[in-house]
């Protein structure tokens, strides 16, 4: 705690509050156990993704009713990629998205792409 006078008013700053966000973040970034596999990959695989062969990563294909649509959810997805500083890996041509989801920092899986892909099942809908 490092007390800060200015004028006539009293900060307290709380160097700890930064070190705790960051190891939320490094938690978020670290690779999935294998508890967190059963549990959180097999509601994603009931609604369709699929395991990548030969590297730790998850993939589904939509398809929509034109280029309209398919643009419309890779915007909603674009924006919360952004907010989250967690980026899809996807291919899209006319009315399909091809949507590949791995954390690069880590070489696999993690919490991201869980709340990634569930952020786009919805914004598939
Ligand atoms: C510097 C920046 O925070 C990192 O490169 C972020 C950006 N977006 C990312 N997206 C994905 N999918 N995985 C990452 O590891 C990743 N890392």
């Amino acid at each position: 705690m490092r007390p800060l006078l200015v004028g006539r008013h009293l900060f307290v700053l709380y160097p700890q509050r930064r070190a705790f966000a960051k190891m939320a973040s490094d938690a978020k970034r670290a690779k999935l156990t294998d508890e967190e596999r059963n549990a959180d990959l097999s509601p994603l695989k009931s609604a369709g993704w699929t395991m990548v062969e030969g590297r730790d990563a998850i993939y589904k294909e939509f398809l929509f009713k034109d280029f309209n649509q398919a643009f419309g959810f890779m915007t909603r997805v674009a924006l919360k990629a952004d907010k989250m500083d967690h980026h899809p890996e996807w291919f899209n041509v006319y009315n399909k998205v091809q949507v590949t989801l791995s954390t690069h920092d880590v070489g696999g899986l993690s919490k991201r792409d869980v709340t990634l892909a569930k952020f786009i099942e919805e914004a598939a809908k």
